[in-house]
């Protein structure tokens, strides 16, 4: 795989308190599962994963003939799961100045993970680039008894931090693929207009599998 077979290449960076649900929000997208006793993420963790916007899906053999015969784009993301736990900080922090995308997540059960976001949108404005795009995610909805922090007051929040906002369950699959595809039509929409993160990271070997998306762009 070299970085010509794809018409794009973003890098999207998860960040958050420690326990909201960030690996399991990344291992639901890239491998389709909720993994069981998920221990806490050490440092950083990386996944790659294709995604064919407006097109249909193409098979691995004759992949780049087909595609650019049938004017499809194929996009790269390479999804790093930072830990939460402040005793990484300093190394999650450096990777936030090459983000072309950040998803913030907290957990609804959890009015702690909410009243941090003003701290890591500090982090943000301190770290990455001025036109970095942030998502906000309010993770584990399956929960929903044990909420803590209503939607309304999160719509407010990201209004008010002019921020998409977006309730997930990593366990149920809830908005998962909507997230990152989503965020990828916006990231594909920017590059075009050439308002992203100049990014030089070449793709490295990951799990993730190939998948289509018909839509595009349902958050701006
Ligand atoms: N019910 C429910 N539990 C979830 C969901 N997502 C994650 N969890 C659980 O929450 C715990 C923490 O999940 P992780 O994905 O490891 O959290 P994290 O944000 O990556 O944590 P750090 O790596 O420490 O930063 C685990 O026990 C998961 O099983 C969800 O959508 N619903």
């Amino acid at each position: 795989m070299s970085m010509e077979d794809y018409d794009f290449l973003f890098k999207i960076v998860l960040i958050g308190n420690a326990g909201v649900g960030k690996t399991c929000l990344v291992r639901r997208f890239t491998q389709g599962l909720f993994p069981p006793g998920q221990g806490a993420t050490i440092g950083v963790d990386f996944m790659i994963k294709t995604v064919e916007i407006n097109g249909e899906k193409v098979k691995e053999t004759n992949h780049i003939r087909n595609r650019r015969f049938a004017g499809f784009l194929s996009n790269l993301l390479q999804i790093w799961d930072t830990a939460g736990q402040e005793r990484f900080r300093s190394i999650t922090q450096s990777y936030y100045r090459s983000a072309n995308a950040l998803i913030l997540t907290y957990d609804i059960t959890c009015e702690e993970s909410f009243r941090c976001l003003p701290e890591w949108l500090r982090e943000i404005e301190q770290y990455a680039s001025n036109k970095v795009i942030t998502v906000l995610v309010g993770n584990k909805i399956d929960l929903a008894e044990r909420r803590e922090v209503s939607q309304q007051r999160a719509e407010e929040f990201s209004e008010a931090q002019d921020m998409y906002y977006l309730e997930t369950s990593a366990k149920e699959s809830d908005n998962v693929e909507k997230l990152f595809l989503d965020l990828a039509c916006r990231l594909i929409s920017e590059a075009r207009q050439n308002t992203l993160v100049n990014n030089v990271s070449s793709p490295l070997p990951g799990e993730g599998k190939s998948i289509s998306y018909l839509t595009c762009c349902n958050f701006n």
